[in-house]
């Protein structure tokens, strides 16, 4: 039995559903619960893979399109034969772009002829875009009839917009599904719960103490260090509705950082109540400082620094090595480019300490993406021969793990095995992680050609 199978669903958990004349329905605790505690588990109403994407433009034959595992009879009949005509013409559709998004949209219609109840929860939910979605039901009822004037163009245009808007990646299925209980959560860009899936299971946690009384809330857009405008624009684009949180209304943006010019080792984020203030001295930017800062950033996402030499001159100048937009050059670089530094250590530590150390700065709490950079450092380190610094760093994978996703599910005790027995060698890497990790090593054999070639080495990392 998995450890997921014992938690507890969402009619059993403690937890209400209320309504807001503002967000609609959402998730409130009538209980407290404490970082780690798992609160509910959902199982995907409806989901579906991508796998059969790179087939699908010369593939007529409906079972062959078929996930490994899905029925048939999860289509209607009249969906079959014109099943590949049907999947090309909605992957064309903005609103639903993706194989497994298509392929959801034709189960529920398949679970509504069936059975008129069946999508009575479905039908209930809230969706954004509704133009793009009633467009898209029209051009389908048009070109498919038997196929898509089998529900009401109301119904069907809900339910493209539902699977828009609340769908959830199921990674290790490579695809996506949709939790009718959990996508009642609200928004929050510094949530109290997360999320974890694993097949076409999602359970969610908290992450920090929640009061009786309190809305549960997540990630929706899973944000991770990213400046508030930026969230905010995300929010109203992809689910209608403008971001009022702490995190937007009244905290300093962590994730624009500048140099104060005013104090040699202060900071400045902008605020909404304060504006740009110093950390460190409290002295405000002058208008004309606001100016220059923002114009730095605009160019720096015109040009974006793509080697450590070029991320490094641009954080001595007014952008603080914390800005997101150098965390995210320094990430662009990647697990890939780091690996292909191999050679140069000492570039290669300087390029995750400086990961790390920023991603603590600017996210200090518990969050999923923390899990995934510090298993990375871990793997880093284990590549350098820093085996003690592996180990600190799947400790602290693990601990976070233990608040993000719960101590005793799956990707936290895969995780505690790494912390507890840690790969000592790059062919352990490749063992223990599989497929991967060989085309890193070989891409990296490459580059250990010319070790001992200092120039050649900045020339490749660039
Ligand atoms: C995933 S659904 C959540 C369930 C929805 N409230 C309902 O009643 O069906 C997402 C929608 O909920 C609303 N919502 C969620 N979080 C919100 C927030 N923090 N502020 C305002 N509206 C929010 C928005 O309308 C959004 O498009």
């Amino acid at each position: 039995m998995s450890s997921l199978d014992n938690l507890p669903t969402f009619t059993a958990a403690a937890i209400a559903t209320r309504t807001d004349a503002t967000k609609g329905r959402f998730v409130e605790a009538t209980s407290s619960f404490a970082p780690g505690d798992i609160i509910f588990k959902d199982d995907a109403f409806v989901f579906a893979s991508c796998d059969c994407e790179e087939l699908l433009p010369d593939e007529t034959q409906f079972a062959k399109l078929l996930d490994d595992g899905e029925a048939q009879s999860e289509y209607a009949r009249s969906m079959r034969k014109p099943f590949q005509k049907i999947l090309l013409a909605m992957v064309d559709l903005e609103i639903i772009s993706d194989v497994d998004r298509a392929k959801c949209i034709l189960k529920c219609i398949t679970k509504y002829v069936e059975n008129k109840k069946a999508l009575a929860d479905l039908l209930q939910l809230s969706h954004a875009n509704d133009e793009a979605c009633k467009e898209a039901a029209a051009t389908l009822r048009k070109a498919y009839p038997m196929v898509f004037q089998a529900v009401p163009a109301p119904v069907l245009t809900k339910i493209i917009g539902v699977l828009n808007t609340n769908s959830h990646e199921l990674e290790t299925l490579g695809g996506s599904g949709l939790f009718l209980s959990a996508c009642l959560m609200e928004h929050n860009c510094a949530p109290n719960c997360s999320f974890t899936t694993a097949a076409t299971t999602l359970w969610v946690t908290a992450i920090r103490p929640i009061a009786v009384g309190e809305p549960l809330s997540i990630d929706y857009g899973n944000m991770f260090y990213r400046p508030t405008a930026e969230r905010q624009a995300s929010m109203l684009d992809g689910y209608g509705f403008e971001c009022t949180c702490s995190a937007c209304s009244s905290a300093p943006d962590l994730a624009r950082a500048f140099r104060c010019p005013h104090c040699p080792s202060g900071v400045v984020h902008p605020c909404p109540t304060t504006g740009y203030v110093c950390t460190s001295c409290k002295q405000s930017l002058a208008p004309a400082q606001v100016e220059a800062v923002c114009a730095a950033e605009a160019a720096l996402q015109e040009e974006f620094p793509d080697s450590l030499e070029a991320i490094e001159a641009a954080s001595k100048e007014l952008l603080h090595p914390n800005h997101y937009l150098l965390f995210w050059a320094l990430d662009a670089l990647g697990l890939r480019g780091a690996q292909a530094l191999v050679h140069n250590v000492e570039k290669l530590a300087v390029m995750w300490d400086r990961i790390i150390s920023s991603m603590e700065y600017a996210v200090p709490g518990p969050h999923h993406e923390k899990t995934i950079y510090y298993d990375q450092l871990a793997q880093v380190r284990v590549i350098t021969g820093d085996i003690a610094g592996a180990q600190a760093a799947y400790t602290k994978a693990y601990e976070i793990s233990c608040i993000v996703s719960g101590a005793t599910t799956p990707p936290t005790l895969a995780l505690k095995e790494l912390m507890d027995d840690v790969p000592k060698s790059r062919d352990e890497l490749v063992e223990r992680y599989g497929t991967g990790h060989d085309e890193y090593m070989d891409e990296e054999d490459e580059f250990d050609d010319d070790d001992d070639d200092d120039d050649d080495d900045d020339e490749d990392m660039d």
